[in-house]
């Protein structure tokens, strides 16, 4: 179920992964030109990859030499195939050997900010700069000749064949990284090779994405009932609008609290989200029911798994609770609404070719006896495009707006085991943190700032002229733009300082706090 299809009508522009740092960041500036994009690994076949009826190819860039034995190559049937190609560094070099051009180590290594000349002019993908551009290299090996039938357009100090067209067959390539924000002219590249080398069209807009999967939903639903798993996050309430648009009555939302939401959570989503769409909205007590399964359990993904399953088994229970209530008691409810996102998928290792980070409880976590049909209409989507998604449906800022919080909750920020008292220190420390981050008009520029209890760590205090013994509170705000990379917020330290004082001051057993200033990669954002 987690290998499902993304469900789209566009033709994808494929990234062809050769285990790139920023084939994500590819897939996402195809977006930004509004062009539907995925990934694929590069050791996908090329009948499969073909299969997709790709709109064009990009090959991304990799830490591989294509000199090297076993290099990830690319199947030179690709180039005849009428598909419009771009490679990019690595897939770049690799595109250049397949057609007979030479890629050598010149030991001219080329890392960061870098000048480009203008082999001919400003023509083909580089048309319209009106300066060779300073482009973001990061590079050892060189296309030292171009394949024949391809003219060179750039060339830089350290790479002579720097970027080459071939208008004819469409086949492009760039020696530099015109995903990165800082290469300059970059986008442009992109742009120039998919409006003017494809022919690509920019379509894939929020207004087109809803239009699209409401058709979807209501093509896979018809006049069957739904339940949408509501958090209160934006995800599931763009979701959940999708889905009423498409359906109507036939949608109850259904609230679970599994006592790991924080201060105030379940409050919220009545006022906001009722609010705002009038769905039905069941509200589901089931604090006993997870507290029990997690009990003593300490290693991250099987508390992972476990809150994924509870979650189903809890949505199976309210499925029960509503067709009862109803005045028929009606028929059985077969679909399943979940909020699930792209780097959902891509992190829980369902993205094809992945490796599994961590077990998102909507996907990675979901028990393999489900007995719903699951409906999930952002599956192909990041959380900026979903957001776009919910302003066009006319949600509320408050609701779109919102900074993410996971569906395990505390129960993956307290570093141990799970039980109600370390849930109380953690929610008082989590609700100081998140009012004092509010009153200082930070929410916006702050992705989210996970709270984090380390339940199983101790040290030494003093307070009140007393030795404690007590539990570090780790702060990790960080800004990001999809959560797939991010970076630790430089918060002002007279903020820092109003935070540790009002949590050790006021949150029994804790008495030190730490801020966490690691960026993603390495760390990520969750602790577990
Ligand atoms: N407490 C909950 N009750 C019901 N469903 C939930 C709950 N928490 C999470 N879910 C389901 O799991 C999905 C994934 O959770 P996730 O936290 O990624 O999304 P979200 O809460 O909708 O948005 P956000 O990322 O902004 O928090 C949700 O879209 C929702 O369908
Ligand atoms: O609904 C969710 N279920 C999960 O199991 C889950 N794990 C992480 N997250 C959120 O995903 C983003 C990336 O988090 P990580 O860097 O920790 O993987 C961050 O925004 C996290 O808060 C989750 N959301
Ligand atoms: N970033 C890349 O794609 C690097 C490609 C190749 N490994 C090189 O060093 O030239
Ligand atoms: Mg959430």
């Amino acid at each position: 179920m987690t290998t499902a299809p993304l469900t789209t009508e566009h033709k994808p522009v494929l990234v062809v992964d050769y285990g790139a740092q920023y084939a994500q960041l590819i897939a996402r500036r195809v977006r930004e030109a509004r062009v539907y994009s995925e990934i694929v690994p590069h050791t996908m076949p090329l009948d499969q990859m073909l299969a997709k009826e790709p709109a064009a190819i990009i090959l991304s860039g990799g830490p591989s030499s294509v000199y090297a034995e076993n290099a990830p190559g690319v199947d030179p049937k690709l180039f005849d195939a009428g598909v419009p190609v771009l490679g990019i560094c690595y897939g770049f070099q690799a595109m250049a050997n397949a057609l007979g051009g030479t890629v050598a180590e010149t030991g001219l290594r080329e890392y960061g900010r870098t000048e480009t000349e203008f082999s001919g002019g400003p023509r083909s993908v580089l048309a319209g700069a009106h300066t060779p551009p300073t482009v973001w290299m990061s590079h050892g090996d060189s296309v030292t000749a171009a394949p024949e039938g391809f003219e060179v357009l750039a060339s830089t100090a350290g790479a002579p064949v720097a970027a080459i067209a071939d208008d004819e067959r469409k086949l492009f390539g760039v020696q530099w990284h015109p995903e990165v924000k800082h290469c300059e002219f970059g986008q442009n590249v992109l742009e120039n090779f998919l409006y003017d080398g494809a022919g690509l069209q920019a379509e894939w807009t929020a207004g087109s994405i809803a239009d699209e999967q409401i058709e979807r939903i209501r093509a896979q639903v018809g006049d069957g009932k739904a339940i949408c798993g509501l958090s209160g996050g934006v995800d599931s309430a763009v979701a959940a609008a999708l889905v009423q648009r498409a359906i109507g009555d036939n949608l109850t939302c259904v609230f679970v609290n599994h006592g790991l939401l924080r201060e105030g959570e379940a409050e919220q989503v009545e006022k906001d989200f009722v609010a705002a769409t009038g769905a039905k909205l069941y509200i589901a007590d089931e604090r006993e029911r997870f507290l029990s399964a997690l009990d003593g359990v300490t290693d991250p993904e099987t508390k992972r798994k476990i809150i994924g399953r509870e979650f189903i088994r809890a949505f199976e229970a309210a499925e029960k609770a509503i067709v009862e209530a109803e005045a028929e008691a009606g028929e059985p409810v077969k679909f399943l609404v979940q909020g699930t996102l792209y780097p959902d998928i891509v992190e829980s290792g369902g993205g094809e070719g992945t490796a599994n980070i961590k077990s998102h409880h909507n996907v990675g976590g979901l028990p393999e006896d489900l007995q719903f049909e699951l409906v999930e209409p952002l599956r192909t989507l990041f959380k900026d495009e979903v957001r776009a998604v919910g302003r066009e449906l006319g949600l509320p800022e408050e609701i779109v707006g919102r900074q993410p919080f996971p569906g395990p909750g505390l129960g993956i920020r307290i570093i141990g085991a799970v039980n109600e008292e370390r849930l109380s220190i953690l929610r008082k420390a989590d609700a100081i943190a998140r009012e004092e981050l509010t009153n200082a008009g930070l929410d916006d520029e702050v992705w989210q700032m996970p709270v984090v209890l380390l339940a199983d760590v101790r040290s030494v205090g003093v307070q009140g002229d007393g030795r404690t013994y007590g539990h570090p509170i780790v702060l990790r705000p960080v800004s990001s733009e999809d959560a797939m990379t991010a970076d630790w917020s430089r918060l002002p330290y007279d903020l820092l300082a109003r935070i540790s004082n009002r949590i050790t001051n006021q949150v029994d057993g804790v008495n030190r706090v730490v801020l966490d200033v690691t960026s993603k990669p390495p760390g990520t954002i969750e602790w577990e």
